[in-house]
């Protein structure tokens, strides 16, 4: 059964939001706090290892109930059931959204087309684990009998940046391998990276979805021609292994069959990460580990499915979007990890965020009249305080943040933690307090009256800037695979809610195609394409310059 279609803006709750969002815009943060003492508890959320402090939001009871009524008339229950249960919701590509199904327990049943699918996930699992074993045990050698050192995830878009991100994270958690990740089809990145390798002792894991993108492709030819300069080809079997669903191509490039890892079309790119996709990661920290970022991801899962609209994190926290995007117009949402292990989270979620809801047409095929999609942008604290915090505390520009913090450090080194962490409290009491005149003279008692005059109004600043704080007991591989399934699903609600199709991705495909007819321009000596003249002239420079 297909998802209901119906336009947002034509619910009776969403008028309703609007007359609500009109009575409650300039409302202080502070005011909110002062007129509910008991603010706090009531809008956090603790569940598990998970504490969410929803309070520093510009949101009321009345705020949360309307945005509740909104998720309940565009049927949001009934959309996560389909989404769990297995429906072609991404329905632009037939196909099933099941993520969720890879970090399933083994007795659970999720059907296909008729078929339940476990089954299939864990003889997957199954083989990563064996392989997982052998390589880090070092029975499963190289060509020449070395024991492995190195991997190389080659691999992009969805088939990079998660397990780039889950391996960078959890580094505290990773064994004797070194891993590194070829992306970008500038030949630059995959020398950089080959030139300290020793072929001998590295394992390269190919990885694509279609097992078609040109980077891809062109970065696993490449490398294999530079191995080969070395190594005999009857060494590729040690040393290749490829993770895709389209397994005829991954023949034909050359890697055997039992060094496949199959993937379904039903895992989309950008949530990936659960499937033979994640083989990178296994391979870094471990099966066991591994297999701990599954079980996280799948208690988020339960969370998300059973837990009333009230103390649902994934639910809360998408409705906010909702509520920021299209009553405030704010634009863009930072997220903000105070730990340097997630400096690579906001890069990750900016594919899972904008590659899905980027999009302006509803459901039924019409254009929208609403905004859709958030802008994702955000570095590690403390550094980004340094670099642009400025703007979010006194630019022209609403910035929801959400500030992700751990309880305990993995080194201990609580000194240091203690000071990471006031930052991270200290961020979101200045972003919602801001700083009034009274303060500001305060702070300027010993200057001057026409320097108080002069100064007054650029060291105040009015706050009432919302923030998320989402506090975790540590990080481990179970609570970042609670954290990444969290935003799976903000994405998830986000979508059914402005009535897009998350899970299909059309528009990243023409600059694909075009950049093929450019390629070929640039290998012929006639333009056997049409450009405009800024092309044109840019191809021709470019050319008579090389
Ligand atoms: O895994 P692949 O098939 O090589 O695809 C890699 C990437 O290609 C495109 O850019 C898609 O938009 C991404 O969603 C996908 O993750």
């Amino acid at each position: 059964m297909a998802l209901q279609s119906t336009n947002p803006t034509t619910t009776k709750a969403w008028s309703n939001i609007q007359a609500h969002f009109s009575e409650i815009k300039d409302v202080h943060l502070k005011e909110l706090f002062k007129t509910n003492p008991k603010r706090a508890e009531e809008l956090t959320v603790i569940w598990d290892d998970f504490y969410v402090d929803f309070s520093k939001n510009r949101i009321t009871d009345k705020t949360l109930e309307l945005l509740f009524e909104l998720a309940n008339e565009l049927n949001l229950k009934d959309a996560i059931s389909k989404y769990f249960e297995g429906d072609i919701i991404n329905k632009s590509e037939g196909r099933a959204v099941l993520h969720t199904a890879l970090r399933e327990t083994k007795d659970a049943q999720v059907f296909v087309n008729g078929e339940n699918v476990i089954p299939g996930v864990f003889q997957v699992k199954e083989k990563i684990k064996n392989f997982t074993d052998a390589v880090v045990s070092g029975s499963h050698k190289g060509f020449s009998g070395h024991q492995i050192t190195d991997i190389v995830n080659i691999g992009i878009g969805g088939s990079d940046l998660g397990p780039a991100m889950v391996v960078d994270s959890l580094q505290f958690y990773k064994n004797h391998l070194n891993t590194h990740f070829v992306s970008n089809v500038d030949g630059d990145h995959y020398q950089e990276i080959v030139k300290n390798l020793n072929p001998e002792t590295t394992l390269f894991v190919i990885v694509s979805k279609t097992f078609t993108t040109q980077e891809t492709l062109s970065n696993a030819k490449s490398i294999r021609e530079w191995f080969l300069q070395s190594q005999p080809k009857e060494a590729v079997a040690n040393h290749f292994v490829a993770v895709s669903t389209n397994v005829e191509s991954v023949k034909n490039f050359g890697i055997a069959e039992s060094n496949i890892f199959p993937m379904k079309d039903w895992v989309g790119g950008r949530f990936s990460l659960w499937s033979a996709v994640g083989l990178s990661i296994s391979l870094a920290i471990g099966y066991d580990n591994f297999e701990s970022l599954l079980t996280g991801a799948h208690k988020m899962d339960v969370h998300f499915k059973t837990s009333d609209f009230e103390k649902n994190i994934p639910v809360i926290s998408a409705l906010l979007t909702i509520w920021y995007n299209n009553f405030f117009e704010a634009e863009s949402e930072a997220v903000i990890p105070y730990t340097q292990y997630l400096n690579q989270f906001a890069t990750y979620l900016q594919q899972g965020i904008m590659e899905s809801n980027g999009k302006s047409v509803d459901r039924n095929g019409n254009e929208v009249n609403y905004q859709t999609g958030t802008l994702i942008w955000g570095e590690p604290g403390t550094n980004s305080q340094h670099a642009f915090f400025q703007l979010i505390h006194q630019g022209t520009k609403l910035i929801p943040t959400d500030f992700i913090g751990f309880v305990k450090s993995l080194h201990g080194n609580k000194d240091h933690h203690d000071k990471l962490m006031s930052n991270y409290f200290a961020q979101t009491e200045a972003l919602m307090n801001g700083k009034t005149e009274a303060e500001v003279l305060e702070e300027l008692a010993d200057a001057t009256n026409d320097q108080k005059q002069m100064l007054l109004p650029f060291k105040k600043f009015e706050g009432n800037k919302p923030t998320t704080s989402i506090l975790i007991q540590q990080l481990t591989p179970e609570s970042l695979g609670k954290l990444i399934a969290m935003y799976e699903h903000k994405i998830f609600v986000q979508g059914i809610i402005w009535n897009i199709f998350s899970y299909d991705q059309f528009g990243v495909e023409l600059g694909k195609k075009l950049a093929k007819n450019i390629l070929e321009d640039l290998h012929s000596t006639e333009i056997k394409n049409q450009h405009d003249s800024s092309t044109q002239n840019l191809i021709n420079f470019y050319k008579n310059h090389n």
